[in-house]
């Protein structure tokens, strides 16, 4: 293992020490800086064969930093750690051409087998491009799962090597497309996306290369396809799995010589486009079963990257669904927040439709609930789990309904036809009221019917039409 000298600038005392006792036990020598400030005196002193740097440090940024001084000194391997574990930060390290990036908590191994490469790698880093270091990106989350993502985003953003995106459906695919686009140089190009389940399939090889006239029946005028219309861009080739076969051969034919024909053309069009590919199933059993042309794939998947489910980073829960809330209060719909154990059930849900599920719940409960602070109840009440019926009691009632006819207007046309819709919602909210008040009074007729504002006899005739057995009522909730 290479030895060398590494320079660790870091303004928490714990991370100095801790760092620097695993790096020297790793048999390296080690000096530190609290601020930019001292590491500009320990630099005077001479430079470390590699230099660690925090990001937000007292006295400026460590990126900015890291930038000038990878411009200055290129063979000085520079590693950036940070708390603030976002796209951005992964982009802007790599932007400033650091060797590499670590998003904190990290463990030490990881930082010492990271200084070991460093090390053994050393050489002048690759140039920096120039970037927009504030712009808002849109990918939200922490987990060490997303650092990944972010890890191979920002290794892509500044060439064209076409990308394969894999992932369950709403993960979040095409917006990991989309931020390839923005960060990169085509971002003033256009990104252009096309489904390849949504389209007829004897329909997709025009769509993608477009036609001339008369090309097919139907074909009244020549058109452009998806290919020259995201020229200087981005292409977005979703559900790629979907793509028939012919159609594959056609763009495989289309990566190998960079330029294209239209469908029934001659003329030869230079295709000048970043594709990016999205999958939601297993490609490779697809190549094994004869459905996807082996070459193709292989051509696809020089930069493969997988979005795990929402379910394999529930620690990303929280910060989406308040994210999302927060996306809802920007668009007009009132501002609502998150109880702790509201989050707590979150986490604990299974979300098959992943993070798109995710958004769209919280879009409803900021449409629906009633109160400005969205509480567990409610949420079990949207998912579909048992809640406790005194639940309905709460401010949350307003939500528990309507989720309940939601559910009823989505139903079989035959469920809204048979007339008893009215009936059957009001018994719906009767039955928990009348039980919870039974249950509350001890099965006590006469202080339940007082406590709803019924007299005794109409509250005995709503128990024979619902069929409640008030005494079984009398121990239970
Ligand atoms: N990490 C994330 N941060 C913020 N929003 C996200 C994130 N991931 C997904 N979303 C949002 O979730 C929704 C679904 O994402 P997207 O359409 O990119 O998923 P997909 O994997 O392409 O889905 P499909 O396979 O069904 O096309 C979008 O509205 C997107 O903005």
């Amino acid at each position: 293992m290479t030895n060398g000298e590494v320079l660790l600038v870091d303004d928490d005392d714990a991370v100095r020490v801790v760092v620097a006792q695993a790096l020297r036990r790793a048999g390296h020598r080690v000096r530190t800086a609290a601020t930019l400030a001292e590491l500009e005196r320990e630099l005077k002193l001479g430079a470390p064969d590699v230099l660690i740097t925090d990001v937000v440090l007292p006295d400026g940024d460590g990126i900015e930093n890291a930038t000038r001084l990878v411009a200055e000194r290129p063979d000085m391997p520079v590693i950036v750690l940070s708390a603030r574990n976002t796209l951005t930060t992964a982009v802007r390290a790599n932007e400033a051409g650091a060797y590499d990036y670590l998003p904190k908590p990290f463990d030490l191994e990881t930082l010492t087998r990271t200084v070991a490469k460093a090390l053994a790698r050393r050489g002048p880093a690759t140039p920096a491009a120039p970037g927009d270091d504030d712009q808002a990106l849109p990918l939200i989350g922490r987990s060490p799962a997303m650092q990944d993502v972010y890890r191979v985003i920002a290794r892509v953003v500044s060439n064209d090597l076409t990308v394969l995106v894999s992932g369950e459906s709403g993960t979040g695919k095409e917006l990991v497309a989309r931020a390839i686009h923005d960060l990169g140089p085509r971002r003033s190009g256009p990104f252009v996306a096309i489904n390849m389940a949504a389209i007829p399939r004897e329909l997709i090889e025009a769509e993608l290369f477009g036609h001339e006239r008369g090309a097919f029946t139907g074909a009244a005028q020549r058109n452009a396809g998806r290919f020259e219309q995201a020229a200087g861009g981005t292409l977005f080739l979703d559900e790629i799995g979907d793509m028939p076969i012919e159609a594959q051969t056609r763009l495989l034919r289309v990566l190998q010589q960079g330029e294209f024909t239209t469908v029934g053309g001659s003329r030869t069009i230079r295709a000048d486009v970043r594709i990016v590919a999205a999958t939601n199933r297993d490609l490779q059993q697809a190549v094994t079963g004869g459905a996807f042309r082996e070459d193709l794939y292989y051509r696809l998947n020089v930069v493969p990257m997988t979005l795990p489910a929402l379910r394999e980073r529930r620690q990303d829960i929280g910060l989406l669904a308040r994210h999302f809330l927060d996306r809802a209060a920007e668009a007009g719909l009132p501002r609502k927040t998150l109880d702790d154990d509201a989050v707590d059930v979150l986490e604990a849900h299974d979300w098959p439709g992943n993070v798109r599920e995710l958004e769209n719940l919280m879009r409803r409960l900021a449409a629906l609930s009633r109160d400005h602070r969205i509480s567990a109840d409610e949420i079990r009440i949207m998912l579909g789990e048992p809640i406790a019926a005194a639940a309905l009691a709460d401010p949350g009632i307003d939500v528990a309904v309507r989720a309940y006819i939601e559910r009823l207007a989505r139903s079989e046309p035959h469920v809204l036809e048979d007339g008893s819709l009215y009936d059957r919602i009001i018994a719906e909210v009767e039955r928990p009221l009348i039980e919870t008040m039974l249950a509350r009074f001890g099965g006590n007729q006469l202080r339940a019917a007082r406590a709803m504002g019924l007299n005794r006899n109409t509250l005995r005739k709503r128990l024979d039409l619902l069929g409640i057995d008030p005494a079984s009522r009398s121990n239970g909730r």
